[in-house]
């Protein structure tokens, strides 16, 4: 029987958790103990479609028990890593016992570069991208909701193309759409381009609705955007289509006075009014963020083409410097115009 182990199961990692044991496939979590007890009287999975399935038992397993060295753990087919992108090097030095010579392993981050550190630790190992479109969150213990749209896609390739697409047709459900690409990096880029919100949204500590209500906060993620295009279009990659309207025209939308885009970006605001991002939710646990995999990864690269990327240099500083202040307990909010102000350099 197939057998696949979820490493760091948070919000992401216990959804795909739950579903793939819904589906009466051998799964274990690993997870950090306070996620048990929320998870050890079963789950209850929505979505904003109104689909609804049960989960009554999970099973489970303490990642401190890995330091005991007289555990036997056996290598498991599939491999999901569902932390942080700040949490990759940890979790590399910890995946080993997992990993036999026709593991898969699936690497779940936003940004870009999760994997890179993955397959530097495992050369001989198929390490393999999954892009995640849509936000999950816990309205209360227990209980995970899929708050907006999107398949779950799944890196292919030829040497395991036949293990993917089977593995697609068992996950793919109302629940949780399943899909596979070989274009993964194109796809990364695209979902990349729509978390160039997540950082704004974290500094207007407001939900996405109404950060995207406001045209300030707009023109600056558009600036953001607008930086990522230039080093996309240098790369010659052709972004995917993610959203109703295009790529190339979310940063022109995003700039339209606030009468015009209520009217013509309709499906972007119909969002759930409180969904926040989850830069937002690092920062509001006094976490450290995925900055450096999202701007920064952008930054890095365009840094290589000679490309400026001034607005997203800003926001990187301000997200650090938010970091810093939230250890101290101190609030790092910022006002649409105040942010618009300091990305102009004024
Ligand atoms: N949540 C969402 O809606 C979406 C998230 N994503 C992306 O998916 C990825 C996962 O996000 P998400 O599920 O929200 O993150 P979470 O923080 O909810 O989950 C990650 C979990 O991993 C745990 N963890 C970290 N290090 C270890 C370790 N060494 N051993 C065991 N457990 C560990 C964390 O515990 P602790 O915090 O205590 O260290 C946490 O419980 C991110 O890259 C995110 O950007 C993508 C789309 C949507
Ligand atoms: C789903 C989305 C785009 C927004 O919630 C996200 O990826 C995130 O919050 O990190």
């Amino acid at each position: 029987m197939q057998s696949h182990v979820i490493f760091g199961a948070g919000l992401i990692g216990s959804f795909i958790g739950s579903v793939l044991t819904s589906l009466n496939i051998k799964t274990t979590l690993i997870c950090r103990p306070y996620i048990k007890d929320k998870l050890i009287d079963g789950v209850l999975l929505t979505d904003y479609l109104e689909h609804q399935i049960t989960v009554d038992r999970l099973t489970f397993f303490d990642p401190e028990d890995l330091k005991s060295s007289t555990l036997d753990i056996s290598h498991c087919d599939f491999l999901w890593i569902t932390v942080k992108c700040t949490a990759i090097k940890e979790v590399s030095k910890q995946i080993g016992p997992f990993i036999g010579s026709n593991t898969i392993v699936l690497c779940c981050q936003n940004g870009l570069g999760s994997d890179d550190i993955i397959k530097q630790c495992f050369p001989n190992t198929n390490v393999l991208r999954v892009m995640i479109p849509f936000n999950i969150a816990e309205p209360k213990p227990g209980h995970l909701h899929r708050g907006s749209e999107g398949s779950l896609f799944l890196e292919t390739n030829k040497s395991v193309h036949s293990k993917i697409m089977d593995l697609v047709k068992k996950l793919d459900s109302s629940i949780m759409p399943v899909n596979y690409t070989q274009e993964m990096t194109a796809l990364l880029w695209a979902k990349l381009q729509l978390n160039l919100g997540n950082s704004i949204n974290a500094l207007a500590d407001i939900p996405v609705k109404s950060m995207l209500e406001e045209r300030a906060y707009r023109i600056v993620i558009s600036e953001l955007m607008t930086e990522l295009l230039s080093v996309t279009k240098a790369l010659t990659i052709r972004l995917p289509k993610l959203t109703a309207v295009h790529a190339h025209y979310l940063p022109f939308v995003l700039r339209l006075p606030n009468f015009i885009f209520n009217r013509v970006a309709k499906k972007m605001l119909a969002i759930d009014p409180t969904v926040r991002t989850s830069m937002w939710w690092d920062l509001s646990q006094g976490k450290l963020t995925e900055i450096d995999h999202l701007n920064g990864a952008i930054v890095t690269i365009a840094k290589k083409l000679n490309i400026p990327c001034p607005a997203n240099h800003c926001i990187i500083g301000l997200i650090k410097n938010a970091e810093q202040q939230n250890s101290k307990h101190q609030n790092t909010t910022i006002s649409g115009k105040t942010l618009l102000k300091l990305v102009k350099g004024q």
